[in-house]
């Protein structure tokens, strides 16, 4: 095939256009990027006396343990406590122990901080007691360990101490362990709540996120960050949705929720880490705000919505709101933070393109939006329905496009808004993924065909989709693969652009896709021989300013070598360019065993006004040379 390459821009290319879509999805959040080590920490929202309530909790040596709702609670948050009994009789280290999410990562010369809250119900002894936290081996081999002592008051008092591993663990399967001496103790009670372990977080951030993750999140190199969701906004019913105020403040002032992926969230990972996250990163927030619908069904009728719009207005005056008229901005300065942060992108609701959410979207967007943008006219509200169905007004001005989809629909839909018309309407391609090669049956289980891990096609097809996206992002100003993280095995959704577990990261081939777009944007879109549509090979050419680089993308689909010559109209192109290429077997994919099976390949490559480029068999390579 011969590209011939154009001489001037057809667009500016949005800075905005390459991002992360997030939510609590697979454990991506608690047990992923939030640091929090302890699984169900605070017992939020179990049933005490229910073996669902001791998740992650087991006695050691013989005390006896049960969560209980207490009678005088650490807060009105957290009403449920731990009850640790010590045995009479007993001389051994009595305690309790949690397994953390799967696991505990446990490495040498790294301190831990734990907490945790405690009261002694009724005291018969006096003085204080000490107590050993300790990290360790299923098998009883000891880390690291530390002594706090507790003062044996009835009333509620808080410990903290650092902990530090003098070796790492082998392997995950290790247990953060509170003991005391059973002849010490013996027929003692002590209820525990709000207990926390955090290993040491990104850029040290105290209620944190997960170093390993966070920094692979941060090399993809994203411009934007959605969040909370994806479904964890909505919640199955409306008491049960998302509330930004329930995820800001003290820990201990944190109920949680059931989320919408089968497990409870703590909400450690809030409103207010989210937007320090952002800030870190650089990315701008897309911050999502309930629109009145609930994923068992529920639409709020119009004559209910007022608390709900709200409750959204307190959100984003939260966000950029004035300490001095608005008290969720002033509780944002109570909070340490006076000044405002960006906020530009606020999306109404998740997918209200399903079950009978469009039928009374026309209502909620009309009433969410009319008095949100009132309020916040420099804000962008952006529809989560269908484009143009139903109709709705204010017209959008901008939507939330997802798909998901097969490699094959991907590749073969790259051209899917070349033919969109130029109206002044922007598009959020806010979810995408090749997530099963079977086009009968896409969201179906792995013997059907639903992909565990990306592979080199599913990432080759994404890629394909891309080029279409860079060519249109005249109207295109974001996109995001989803879900972005998930847990290596306890999952509700694969594949996942990162796979972890307890003790690593798994970078996949659609993450180094996504990471070859975001790295390589550009800022102008140059326009070329257009790629066949339904064809195997595809491309786009961009031009980097600042460098004066061009940057070719060129994926080949195809199983064969597929032989590139590209004209370019420009006097002084190099002689040599860079290929940056990720290519192997199509159903090749990175995974535990074999986290490094495909992964980016750099070569200096033979370039100048007309070259010839030969790109691999199922493979997604960037060229890029200086053409000043
Ligand atoms: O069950 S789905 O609706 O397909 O769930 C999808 C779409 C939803 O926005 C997101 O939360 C999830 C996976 O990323």
């Amino acid at each position: 095939v011969t590209v011939t390459v154009s001489a001037t821009a057809s667009h500016a290319i949005p800075t905005t256009l390459w991002g992360q879509m997030y939510e609590d999805i697979s454990f991506s959040g608690d047990g992923g990027l939030y640091a929090e080590l302890l699984r169900n920490r605070a017992f939020q929202r179990v049933t005490p006396g229910t073996v669902a309530s001791l998740v992650g909790w087991q006695a050691v040596n013989g005390a006896s343990i049960a969560v209980v709702a207490e009678s005088e609670p650490v807060s009105n948050a957290l009403p449920n406590a731990l009850r640790l009994t010590v045995p009479a009789g007993s001389t051994a280290q009595v305690g309790v122990a949690n397994t953390g999410y799967f696991g505990i990562k446990v490495t040498a010369d790294t301190t831990y901080k734990a907490s945790f809250h405690y009261r002694f119900p009724s005291s018969t002894s006096s003085g204080s007691l000490s107590a050993t936290l300790s990290l360790q081996s299923t098998a009883g081999r000891v880390f690291g360990s530390t002594s706090v002592s507790l003062s044996r008051s009835t009333s509620w008092a808080r410990v903290a101490a650092d902990l530090t591993a003098t070796e790492s663990a082998g392997d995950t399967s290790n247990l953060f362990v509170i003991s005391v001496d059973g002849a010490e103790a013996a027929g003692e009670t002590v209820s525990l709540a709000m207990l926390s372990l955090f290993p040491p977080t990104f850029r040290g951030r105290e209620n944190g996120l997960r170093i390993d993750l966070a920094e692979a999140l941060e090399e993809m190199g994203p411009a934007f960050f959605r969040f909370p969701g994806g479904n964890n906004l909505e919640g199955q019913t409306v008491d049960r949705r998302w509330q930004w105020n329930a995820t800001v403040g003290p820990l201990v002032d944190r109920p949680g929720r059931q989320g919408d992926w089968s497990y409870i969230n703590t909400d450690g990972l809030g409103l207010l880490e989210y937007l320090e996250w952002c800030e870190d990163l650089n990315m701008i927030p897309i911050m999502g705000i309930w629109a009145g619908y609930a994923l068992g069904g529920t639409s709020v009728p119009q004559s209910q919505l007022g608390p709900y719009i709200q409750q959204a207005a307190d959100q984003i005056n939260f966000v950029i709101g004035d300490p001095a008229t608005s008290e969720a901005a002033a509780l944002r300065a109570r909070l340490g933070r006076p000044e405002p942060f960006a906020l530009e992108y606020v999306e109404v609701g998740n997918e209200d393109f399903i079950g009978s959410a469009p039928g009374t979207y026309t209502y909620r967007w009309r009433d969410i939006v009319t008095a949100l943008q009132a309020q916040f006219p420099d804000i962008h509200f952006i529809a989560s329905t269908i484009p143009w169905n139903p109709v709705l007004t204010p017209v959008p001005t901008h939507y939330d496009v997802h798909v998901y989809q097969t490699p094959t629909w991907f590749a073969q839909n790259s051209f899917f808004y070349d033919d969109f018309q130029r109206n002044g309407t922007l598009y959020f391609e806010g979810e995408y993924a090749a997530i099963s090669t079977n086009p009968n049956n896409i969201f179906g289980s792995p013997a059907q065909g639903r992909l565990v891990y990306p592979t080199m096609q599913s990432a080759a097809g994404e890629a394909a989709f891309m080029t279409g996206l860079e060519r249109n992002s005249d109207i295109v100003f974001a996109a995001a693969y989803a879900p972005l993280i998930g847990h290596a095995t306890n999952n509700q959704w694969t594949p996942n652009l990162l796979a972890f577990d307890a003790g690593q990261v798994y970078k996949s081939t659609s993450f180094y896709v996504q990471k070859f777009f975001s790295h390589n944007r550009g800022d102008e879109y140059i326009p070329s021989t257009l790629p066949a549509r339904t064809g195997t090979l595809y491309w786009s050419v961009v031009r980097k300013t600042s460098t004066s680089e061009i940057i070719i993308k060129v994926i080949n689909t195809a199983a064969t070598v597929a032989p590139v010559t590209f004209e370019l109209p420009f006097a002084n192109v190099a002689s040599t360019g860079t290929a940056e290429v990720l290519t192997g077997g199509g159903t090749t994919s990175n995974t535990p065993s074999s986290p490094n099976a495909i992964v980016p390949v750099t070569s200096t490559i033979a370039t100048g006004q007309t070259f010839d480029y030969n790109a691999p068999p199922v493979s997604v390579s960037v060229l890029t040379f200086v053409a000043p």
